[in-house]
């Protein structure tokens, strides 16, 4: 690659992970990814990998402790830096999970856009720091490049009102109380890969299942996002690898009043000792859980089942029926174990599953006959974040 060619950087950080990519820009405005890595596992045993285009491994590394996210955004600078030198940066891109009510599109960063995002943290504490952090370095380290914020919660406001709502005071709603839903970058990309791969099946009722470390489902809707099962938070919905899921209030209440716990205890309780961790006291990692014989691991991971299972049919229901599912990201894309169980229980929606297609990972997981089919895609959130970011600087250029 030509040391002048011009590069959008790509910056993804997770609950358990922080991903980046870097893509060149050629003609016609083609994003032809160059380099791609993370570090993985932040909490448990963090391992850093790096690919080239062609997906091989060009540098890798281990920690036996945990790495936080500062030190990782480090070390995946550092490595780039090696093995791209000279590189010609014309813009980054940075996920950003929570941008509130104000922004259903990407924006360019500015110091009042930082101020504003800064009031977000305490809505979605395991991520906006760190998305944020990458802005302040890249900003410092790279005067005159453009960065770019892509929010989680973008893609879903185009949900209709009533699905924005709880069922609060107006006052509240109006004061920003309201479900945003959050997993966007990656329903999008998946939104455009499911019409590349069955476009009429894309043109009705898609329900995708955004499987990771966090946990989402949100429905689809001719490609638009109409629900989802996270709220004004990312603990809502589903059960995570640490987070409880939506959770009766009132438990909430009982642990102040009876319990005696503080906000931080149940902070840290719903945040951080929850989910697969909390349930199976073993991992919050679903390839732990799968190869332990631990009757609790068991129990997690049929908790999880069940959750999902309840949460496709809520989601079915707001959309009058289904014609897809699509399962993505860590679990989404690897647990066949999972995917086949789900799907066991869902033959009332004309789902038929195919086991061989999903031990096999392939992207039909049903049989042919099948009256609504489901789906294993890869997510790709950095693709969609450059593609955003590229978006953004040819309409200000
Ligand atoms: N081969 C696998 N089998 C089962 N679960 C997996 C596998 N690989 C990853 N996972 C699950 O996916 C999670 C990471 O998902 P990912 O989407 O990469 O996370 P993040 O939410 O940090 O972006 C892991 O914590 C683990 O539970
Ligand atoms: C919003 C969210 O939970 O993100 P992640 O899955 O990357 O932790
Ligand atoms: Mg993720």
């Amino acid at each position: 690659m030509a040391d002048t060619q011009p590069l959008i950087a790509v910056a993804n950080a997770g609950s358990s992970s922080l991903k980046f990519a870097l893509y060149a820009v050629g003609a016609g405005g083609t994003l032809v990814l160059q380099l791609r890595g993370a570090v993985e596992e932040l909490d448990r045993a963090p391992v850093f990998h790096a690919r080239d285009a062609a997906g091989r491994t060009v540098a890798e590394q281990r920690w036996t402790d945990a790495l936080g996210h500062d030190a990782a955004l480090a070390q995946a600078i550092t490595a780039v830096q090696a093995l791209l030198p000279g590189m010609h940066l014309i813009g980054v891109g940075h996920r950003v999970v929570h941008g509130g009510a104000a922004h259903d599109q990407a924006v360019l960063v500015t110091p009042a856009l930082m101020a504003e995002l800064e009031q977000l943290i305490p809505l979605a504490p395991l991520h906006e720091p760190h998305n944020l952090a990458p802005i302040r370095l890249a900003w410092q380290r790279l005067p005159g490049v453009p960065q770019v914020a892509c929010f989680d919660t973008a893609f879903h406001r185009s949900n209709p009102a009533i699905a924005q709502m709880f069922a609060l005071p107006q006052e509240l709603h109006d004061a920003g109380v309201r479900r945003y839903g959050f997993h966007g970058l990656s329903y999008e990309y998946i939104a455009g890969r499911l019409a590349e791969l069955a476009p009429d099946a894309a043109a009705g009722r898609v329900v995708v299942l955004h499987l990771g470390n966090g946990a989402s489902a949100c429905a689809l809707q001719g490609g638009r996002s109409v629900a989802s099962s996270m709220g004004f938070t990312a603990v809502d919905g589903l059960p995570m690898g640490t987070r409880s899921g939506n959770l009766d209030p009132g438990v909430l209440l009982y642990l102040v009043q009876q319990r005696g716990m503080s906000v931080a205890d149940i902070h840290d309780l719903i945040y951080k000792r929850s989910g697969l961790l909390g349930v199976s006291g073993i991992s919050s990692d679903m390839r732990v859980l799968l190869h332990s014989d631990a009757p609790r691991a068991a129990l997690a991971v049929d908790l999880f089942v069940y959750r999902v299972v309840r949460e496709i049919g809520s989601l079915a229901a707001a959309l009058g029926g289904l014609d897809a599912l699509v399962f993505t990201a860590g679990i989404g894309e690897h647990a066949a174990p999972v995917r086949a169980r789900v799907l066991a229980q869902l033959g009332w929606l004309g789902l038929v599953p195919d086991a061989a297609a999903n031990a096999a990972h392939a992207p039909c997981i049903t049989q042919a006959g099948s009256r609504a089919s489901a789906w294993v895609l890869p997510t790709d959130e950095e693709l969609m974040i450059a593609r955003h970011t590229l978006a953004l600087l040819e309409h200000t250029a």
